[in-house]
C-alpha cells in the first residue's frame, strides 16, 4: 500500500514547492495537501501537478481539532510535514492572536491527532516540523545561529514558532513522538505572497510605487532559494535523525538596502529603463517594531550529516525569481485581488 504523507500549508509559498517536489519525485507516496486557503494560500501555485494520481487536496483549518482528528482517522497518515503557519512578522505585530492560534494551537492539534493514530505503533512514522531561524533572536554584526543557540524570539511571530518548536520537542520527550525539526533562513523564489520584501519590491517597481525600506535598511537577512529549501526538507524528512533539529541557510547575507538596490538595477534592465530609475522609488519609512538586526545560519550540521548545501547560486536564483514575477502577472493580479492591496495601503499610511 502507498505511504500516505500529509503536507500542511501546501498551497503557500514554501509548501507549494515541497508538495511539487514530493508529488513528482515520489509516485509511490500518496501526498495529501491540507491548506485553509487563507489570504496567502493559492491553488494556482500547484496547477501543474493537481491532476496527478498521487496528489489529493483537502481544504481545512488545523485549528479545528475535530476536523484534524477526523482527517487523520480517515487517511491514517504515515508521515506529516507541517508547514502551515501564519508567517508575516508585520501581521503578527498587529494581530498576535492569529499567530498563537494557527502556529501554536494548530501544531498541537496535529501532534495530538498523529499521537492518537500512531499510539500502538510509531515504527516508520515521522512528524516533521518546519520552522524559522527567527526563533534564535537577533545577531550583532558577527556570529551565526547554531542548532544549540538558545532561543530568544522577539516578535509575536517568532515567539509563536519558538513555542511550536518546543511543543514538538516536548512530544518527542514525553510521548516518544518520532519528530524531526528544521529552522531555515529567509526564502526567495516563485509564488511568494507580495507582502514579503522581494515580491513586494518587484511589484511596486512595476507599478511605480514607493519601495518602503524599514529604518535605515541596515538589517541583514540570509537568503536561500526556495527550491533549495525544498530539497533540504526532502533530505531531512528521509534521512534526518529522529529528535534532531537541522539549521538550513543560504550562506548569503545581504543588508536590505543593498538587496533592494540590486533588485532595482536588475529591474531597470528588464524594463528597459535608465539605471537609477527604480532606485528613485526607495522610501525610508518608520522601522518595524522590535526589528531583528541580523540573521545568519551556520549550516555545518546538515552539510556534514546529510550532505545538503545550497545548489543554486544567488545571482542565478535571483534573476530566475525576478523573471518569474515579470512573466506571471496574472498570478500577481489574482493574488492581489484578495485583501493585500488594502492591507498594504493601511500599513503604509501608518508609517
Ligand atoms: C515587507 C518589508 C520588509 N522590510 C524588511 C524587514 C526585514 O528586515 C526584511 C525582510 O522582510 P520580510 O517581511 O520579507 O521577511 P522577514 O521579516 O525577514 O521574515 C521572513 O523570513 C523568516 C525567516 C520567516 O520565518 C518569516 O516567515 C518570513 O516572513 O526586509 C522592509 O524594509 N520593507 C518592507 O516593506
Amino acid at each position: 500500500m502507498k505511504k500516505k504523507i500529509l503536507i500542511t500549508g501546501g498551497a503557500g509559498f514554501i509548501g507549494s514547492h515541497v508538495v511539487r517536489l514530493f508529488v513528482n519525485k515520489y509516485p509511490e507516496y500518496q501526498i495529501v495537501n491540507l491548506d485553509a486557503l487563507t489570504y496567502a494560500g493559492n491553488l494556482e501555485n500547484l496547477k501543474d501537478i493537481d491532476s496527478k494520481p498521487n496528489y489529493t487536496f483537502v481544504k481545512g483549518d488545523i485549528t479545528n481539532l475535530e476536523f484534524v482528528t477526523e482527517l487523520f482517522k480517515d487517511f491514517q497518515f504515515d508521515g506529516v510535514l507541517h508547514l502551515a503557519a501564519e508567517s508575516h512578522v508585520d501581521r503578527s505585530i498587529s494581530d498576535p492572536l492569529a499567530f498563537i492560534t494557527t502556529n501554536i494551537v494548530g501544531t498541537v492539534n496535529l501532534l495530538n491527532a498523529a499521537k492518537e493514530i500512531w499510539k500502538d505503533n510509531m515504527e516508520g512514522k515521522r512528524f516533521y516540523h518546519i520552522s524559522t531561524d527567527e526563533v534564535y533572536g537577533s545577531l550583532g554584526e558577527t556570529g551565526k545561529f547554531l542548532e544549540t543557540t538558545p532561543y530568544d524570539p522577539r516578535s509575536p511571530y517568532s515567539a509563536s514558532k519558538a513555542s511550536s518548536d518546543h511543543l514538538v520537542r516536548a512530544y518527542f520527550h514525553t510521548y516518544n513522538m518520532p519528530v524531526v525539526l528544521s529552522n531555515c533562513s529567509n526564502n526567495y523564489g516563485a509564488n511568494q505572497f507580495p507582502e514579503k520584501l522581494i515580491p513586494l519590491v518587484i511589484n511596486n517597481i512595476k507599478n511605480s510605487k514607493p519601495l518602503p525600506i524599514y529604518g535605515k535598511g541596515e538589517n541583514v537577512r540570509d537568503w536561500l532559494f526556495v527550491e533549495d529549501h525544498a530539497l533540504a526538507i526532502d533530505m531531512i524528512y528521509h534521512k534526518g535523525k529522529t529528535g534532531e533539529t537541522y539549521n538550513i541557510g543560504g550562506n548569503n547575507e545581504w543588508t536590505n538596502i543593498d538587496l533592494v538596490r540590486k533588485l532595482c538595477d536588475i529591474m531597470d534592465k528588464k524594463l528597459n529603463q535608465k539605471i537609477g530609475t527604480s532606485q528613485k522609488l526607495i522610501t525610508f519609512v518608520k522601522d518595524r517594531a522590535g526589528h531583528d538586526l541580523r540573521y545568519a545560519i551556520d549550516a555545518t550540521k546538515i552539510k556534514n550529516e546529510l550532505g545538503w548545501e545550497p545548489s543554486i547560486q544567488f545571482e542565478e536564483g535571483f534573476e530566475q525569481t525576478i523573471d518569474w514575477y515579470l512573466e506571471n502577472t496574472n498570478w500577481l493580479e489574482n493574488i492581489l485581488s484578495g485583501d493585500y492591496e488594502k492591507y498594504y495601503e493601511q500599513q503604509y499610511d501608518k508609517r
